[in-house]
């Protein structure tokens, strides 16, 4: 529609030439044919700015959209995948999906529409002169055979700029991410020197696009030079022979240059396209990404009440190499056992509950939920039933009040009050600015590590799951919080099965102590010391 408003300019441009260079011409054609133009060039322009703003605008719907689509799927990928790759290059990867937007931006619209407009001009330049129109048309397939070319060498050129900046940004979030211990260590030379590393790929990447970009801009600049000399020439005998008008010649070029504009914008659609496209495909192929849920449809009906880790084996994988962690273990987990696991750093016992977990898949052996494979079960529902603190203790921001209750279950602030008051925890929240009321920074940057125990610890008893697993839950608390944590802990029927890792003898009295041994392959249920 708007590519056609503006269509009749260069034959109306033609006639009032023709017009003026005749006996006949009068002033007032030449005013009445300017006015036409000038409105159409106006109605062209509202129409145009009206319509992009539309497209634009759904552009970044969509391309939000997928970016949500991606942060989701990014959350329900395996482990082992995530583990393979740094934050910072997921983050980017995510960031592609923006590339979707580009999509409706308006250099893009344009030449979509000029698809029309070009096609429009090639019927009117026929009509103007068949034969002249024939002879110019011949370069068309020049312009198609270069752009293919360059269309080819830009993908993989793109590709690579794309996945060397993922890399870089992996290794910048991870220099952000530990700037506290690289001023600590002194080490900021290393780390800027393997970012320096990363940067000379990108550049090297984006020269190579750019010897691309420029290299297919100049050749299609020189042919439509050329085109445009060789138009003058064959017009020229043509007007020279009569059988050709002055006016029809401004006509012609004028379809001519929107003909050979449009080719131009349709094969540089390679140069503005390609890396969107690219983009489009890394987008398609990190969503093709199997998630963690691939494949399982299961959920328990019934509440955990056993769990049975049969012959458990497995190993990480780090590049080509294998690392065998924990070796054919064997343990029953009943209804109301509490089971204290120790054992020597690096023995495996948070591994071991990672697979409780299914945030790995075990490599050999089975783990049975009330009977059911956990490779079958859906994992969101397994998580639903059990609560996991690990070492790190991740804190959402927010008040410290929606950190123990999240998803806003207010109705057991009762609950939380009762707790603080028998544990005598109530010191513990007053001394913070706001009490429960009181903000925490991302990560939890504003407490100390036992503060931060504590809260996730107080969430975990109100969370009320059937399966509790513990990590060191007190490795950073004074004697005091740790007390009020293993009286709650003896008193508190916040769990049905609870497994506690931890080195601290005091814990050893609450349950069964199943030692991880020293070297970790051997794990079996006749070899645990209860006390
Ligand atoms: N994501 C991972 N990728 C590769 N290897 C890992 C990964 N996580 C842990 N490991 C390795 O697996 C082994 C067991 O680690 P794990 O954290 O399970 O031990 P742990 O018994 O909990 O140790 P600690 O008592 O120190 O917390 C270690 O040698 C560790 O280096």
């Amino acid at each position: 529609m708007v590519s056609l408003i503006a269509m009749p300019i260069p034959l109306m441009t033609g006639n009032v030439i023709d017009n003026l260079s005749s006996p006949e011409g009068t002033v007032s054609f030449l005013y009445q044919q300017v006015i036409i133009i000038i409105c159409l060039h106006l109605i062209r322009y509202v129409l145009s700015l009206i319509g992009k703003y539309y497209l634009v605008k759904a552009g970044t719907r969509a391309s939000n959209e997928l970016r949500m689509k991606m942060i989701g799927h990014t959350v329900d990928m395996p482990m082992e995948f995530i583990d393979q790759h740094d934050k910072g290059y997921l983050m980017s990867r995510i960031s592609e999906s923006g590339s979707v937007g580009s999509l409706f931006s308006p250099s893009v619209i344009t030449i979509l529409i000029g698809v029309l407009d070009g096609l429009i001009s090639v019927v009117l330049l026929f009509r103007i002169h068949w034969k002249l129109a024939l002879i110019v048309l011949a370069i068309i397939p020049v312009y198609v055979v270069i752009t293919v070319w360059y269309s080819r060498r830009m993908s993989a050129s793109t590709r690579k700029v794309s996945e060397s900046s993922a890399e870089m940004a992996g290794v910048v979030f991870e220099t952000l991410n530990g700037l506290e211990e690289i001023k600590v260590q002194g080490a900021k030379q290393r780390y800027i020197s393997r970012i320096y590393k990363k940067t000379d790929h990108v550049i090297t990447a984006i020269l190579k696009q750019n010897r691309n970009i420029n290299g297919y801009m100049e050749s299609s600049a020189l042919i439509s030079s050329l085109s445009g000399a060789i138009v003058l020439l064959f017009s020229g005998i043509m007007i020279l022979g009569k059988t050709l008008t002055l006016g029809d010649y401004v006509s012609f070029t004028g379809y001519f240059a929107k003909v050979l504009g449009n080719v131009q914008a349709m094969a540089s659609f390679g140069v503005t396209i390609n890396p969107i496209m690219v983009s489009i495909d890394r987008v398609r192929e990190y969503m093709d990404n199997k998630d963690e849920e691939f494949d399982r449809s299961e959920v328990l009906v019934e509440p955990i009440h056993f769990v049975d880790i049969h012959n458990v084996s497995y190993s990480y994988v780090s590049g080509n190499k294998q690392r065998p962690v924990l070796d054919h273990i064997n343990i029953n987990l009943y209804k109301g056992d509490i089971v204290i696991l120790n054992g020597a750093n690096g023995s495996g016992k948070t591994t071991f509950v990672k697979l409780l977990l299914g945030l790995y898949p075990v490599n050999e052996g089975t783990i049975l939920y009330n009977g059911m494979n956990i490779s079958c079960l859906k994992l969101s529902d397994l998580r639903r039933r059990v609560s996991y603190i690990s070492q790190k203790t991740y804190l959402f921001q927010g008040t410290i009040l929606d950190n123990i209750l999240p998803n806003g279950r207010q109705e057991q602030l009762h609950y939380l009050r009762e707790l603080l008051e028998k544990y005598e925890l109530q010191h513990f929240i007053s001394n913070f600015p706001d009490a429960l009321g009181t903000e925490i920074a991302h990560g939890g940057a504003n407490l100390s590590g036992g503060q931060r125990q504590m809260i996730a610890f107080l969430r975990t008893v109100l969370a009320n799951k059937e399966v509790v697993i513990l990590d060191e839950p007190t490795a950073n608390m004074d004697a005091v919080m740790k007390n009020s944590v293993l009286r709650m802990i003896e008193n508190e029927s916040f769990y049905k099965i609870l497994v506690i890792i931890s080195h601290d003898p005091d814990f050893f009295y609450l349950g069964r102590k199943i030692n991880l041994g020293e070297s970790s392959r051997e794990m079996v249920e006749s070899s645990y010391t209860s006390n």
